[in-house]
């Protein structure tokens, strides 16, 4: 079993309730893991990921192992037959197989480029170890997905589930780099699994995601008015889709403000972090008390250790 996509989860309700068990007692399976080896390689710099999926594997009883492959390993070739007389040393063959002769997991964080799109929809470092390694390959964010944020998010957001049918709004914001599209991609697949919340994405005009994931998601190109009445307003800045990887709209009125904030039914705020001050959102909105970004980044560690937890069940 892998855990690469959301489309992983077969049933939502039923992994968000066994994560809360697990953040009621998570050292209960303690023995699971042990002499198990997760062996996690970023290709790419993570704070939270990193930190929150090795306390899950401990938690679980499992060695860990961390690389960062991006700085510190040898620069890999993904193509067959390719004749190997350029920059890289090694080939994903070797690299993935003898990875797998150290580990009994293998996690990896390998983002979007954003130069190629057909390139990155390939989810050329992924596809590569799934196809090389033999051990099961779990995701901390690829090219286009990061669906262990989006449980951590579902999770949260049942932890403050309101009484009325919800209303969740996942607004694009400025940010000063382009970025990828994973988090979007995935919260958007998570949510179209939440059958008892109303979904709202809203961005500018030109900023749609892919429609292969997207889907018939409803899209509101006024911000606020997708802000009316919500119950959770989920921010992230993306990149230009069609426009692959470019930055094509930095207009700061899509900033989540606290006036913005007011038209909402006194929404909670989240966002995956890090996140740009006063660029994504306003001071005033992530530090006050509606904003659950912190509690979001500790149900990283659930999350993780769920996806851990079921495919040790799995292999065992
Ligand atoms: N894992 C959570 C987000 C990671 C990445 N953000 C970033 O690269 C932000 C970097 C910056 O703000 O300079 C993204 O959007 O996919
Ligand atoms: N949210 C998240 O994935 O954070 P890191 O990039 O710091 O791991």
């Amino acid at each position: 079993m892998n855990f690469i996509s959301i489309q992983n989860i077969d049933s939502l309700d039923k992994w968000v309730k066994q994560a809360l068990k697990i953040k009621k007692n998570p050292l209960k399976n303690k023995k699971l893991g042990k002499n198990k080896t997760l062996v996690m390689l970023f290709f790419n710099a993570s704070l939270r990921t990193r930190l929150s999926t090795q306390k899950a594997a401990l938690n679980l009883g499992m060695n860990v192992m961390v690389m960062n492959f991006g700085s510190e390993g040898w620069t890999l070739e993904y193509e067959d037959g390719a004749i190997m007389n350029q920059g890289a040393s090694e080939h994903i063959k070797e690299a993935a197989a003898v990875v797998s002769q150290y580990a009994d997991i293998i996690a990896i964080r390998a983002f979007a480029g954003l130069v190629d799109k057909e390139k990155d929809n390939a989810e050329m470092v992924i596809s590569g170890f799934l196809k090389h390694a033999t051990v099961p390959i779990v995701n901390m964010e690829s090219a286009t997905g990061h669906p262990m944020q989006s449980l951590a998010d579902a999770i949260t957001m049942a932890e403050h589930k309101t009484e009325h049918r919800p209303k969740v709004v996942l607004t694009w914001a400025p940010h000063p780099r382009a970025l990828p599209q994973a988090v979007p991609n995935s919260f958007v697949e998570m949510m179209q699994k939440q059958t008892e919340m109303d979904f709202v994405i809203t961005h500018p005009k030109g900023y749609e995601l892919n429609p292969e994931i997207t889907k018939d998601s409803k899209i509101e190109y006024d911000q606020n008015k997708a802000f009316e009445n919500a119950d959770f307003i989920y921010a992230k800045n993306w990149s230009n889709y069609k426009e692959y990887g470019q930055i094509t709209n930095s207009d700061p009125n899509w900033t989540v403000t606290a006036d913005k904030m007011k038209l909402t039914n006194n929404a909670k705020f989240m966002h995956c972090l890090p996140v740009r001050r006063n660029v994504i959102v306003t001071d005033e909105v992530i530090d006050s008390e509606n904003s659950i970004v912190i509690e979001q980044a500790n149900n990283r560690t659930y999350s993780a250790q769920l996806v851990l937890q079921t495919i040790l069940e799995n292999v065992k």
